[in-house]
C-alpha cells in the first residue's frame, strides 16, 4: 500500500486516490507576503483535558497519539471555524535530516519537522463521517525548529522505546498537548485536505506561524522508528512528508498583520 519510498510515495499517490490532483490539495507552500490579513478571524481557542490522553502508536506512516473524542473535553473553537471540533489524534512529519521534514513550507523555507493536531466537526457523528465533509476536518499545524531542548516532547520521545515498529502501541495517559502549542498562536488557513491518502478535502488548515523548538538529538530520536514491523527488514521512518501542492486558486489569510 501507499508510503514514501520511490516506488509507493507521493507521486504515485495519484495512481489509487486520483483526488491528489484534485483543487483543495496540502500541504502548500505558504507565501507570507501574498497571505492577506482578515481581521475578522477570531483567535485560536484550543482547551485540551490531558486526561482524554489514551495512548500512543507506531502506525506505519507516522506515530499518532490519540485522545478520548466522546464528549468535548478536548476541542477547538474560534479561529476560522464556525462550531465545536473536538480532538482526535496528534502526529508529526519530519526528515531524515534536520534541512527538510516539514509538509507546509514559508516562502520555501522546510523545518525539521512538522506538528498536526487533527480535530473534526461536531456537527457530525464521527471522525469518519466529517473526514469525507468540506467541513468536516481542523488541523493544526506547528512547526518544529532546532534550538532549546522540549521538555514536553521528550515525554513523547520516551515512549518510543515501545512503539519501534509498525503496528506497535502502548497507553499513554496524561499527555496535555497544549504543551506542545507556540507561545504566539497567529497563524495562517486556507482550504485543504489530508495530506496522506485518502487525501480528502475536507480539512480547514490553520498553520501557526511561530515554531516550538527541540534540540538536534531529540530531532534524531524521531529517526529511530521504524516504518517497517517486527520480523520486517528495519526501515527507518524518515521522510514521511508529502511536499507542497499546487495553490490552484486558492486565498490563504493571515490572522495576523
Ligand atoms: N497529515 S494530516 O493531518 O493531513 C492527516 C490526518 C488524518 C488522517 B487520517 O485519519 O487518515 C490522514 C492525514
Ligand atoms: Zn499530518
Amino acid at each position: 500500500s501507499w508510503g514514501y519510498a520511490a516506488n509507493n510515495g507521493p507521486d504515485k499517490w495519484a495512481d489509487n486516490f486520483p483526488i491528489a490532483n484534485g483543487p483543495r490539495q496540502s500541504p502548500i507552500d505558504i507565501i507570507p507576503g501574498e497571505a492577506s490579513f482578515d481581521g475578522g478571524l477570531k483567535p485560536l481557542s484550543l482547551k485540551y483535558d490531558p486526561s482524554t490522553c489514551l495512548d500512543i502508536l507506531n502506525n506505519g506512516h507516522s506515530f499518532q497519539v490519540t485522545f478520548a473524542d466522546d464528549t468535548n473535553s478536548s476541542t477547538l473553537t474560534d479561529g476560522p471555524i464556525s462550531g465545536i471540533y473536538r480532538l482526535k489524534q496528534f502526529h508529526f512529519h519530519w526528515g531524515a535530516s534536520d534541512d527538510k521534514g516539514s509538509e507546509h513550507t514559508v516562502a520555501g523555507t522546510k523545518y525539521p519537522a512538522e506538528l498536526h493536531l487533527v480535530h473534526w466537526n461536531t456537527k457530525y457523528p464521527s471522525f469518519g463521517e466529517a473526514a469525507s465533509q468540506p467541513d468536516g476536518l481542523a488541523v493544526v499545524g506547528v512547526f518544529l525548529q532546532i534550538g532549546d531542548h522540549n521538555p514536553s516532547l521528550q515525554k513523547v520521545l520516551d515512549a518510543f522505546g515501545a512503539i519501534k515498529a509498525k503496528g506497535k502501541q502502548t497507553s499513554f495517559p496524561g499527555f496535555d498537548p497544549a504543551t506542545l502549542l507556540p507561545a504566539c498562536l497567529d497563524y495562517w488557513t486556507y482550504d485543504g485536505s489530508l495530506t496522506t491518502p485518502p487525501l480528502l478535502e475536507s480539512v480547514t488548515w490553520i498553520v501557526c506561524k511561530q515554531p516550538i523548538t527541540l534540540t538536534s538529538e531529540q530531532m534524531a530520536k524521531f529517526r529511530c522508528l521504524l516504518f517497517s514491523a517486527e520480523g520486517e527488514a528495519e526501515c527507518c521512518m524518515v521522510d514521511n512528508y508529502r511536499p507542497p501542492q499546487p495553490l490552484k486558486g486558492r486565498s490563504v489569510r493571515a490572522s495576523f498583520k
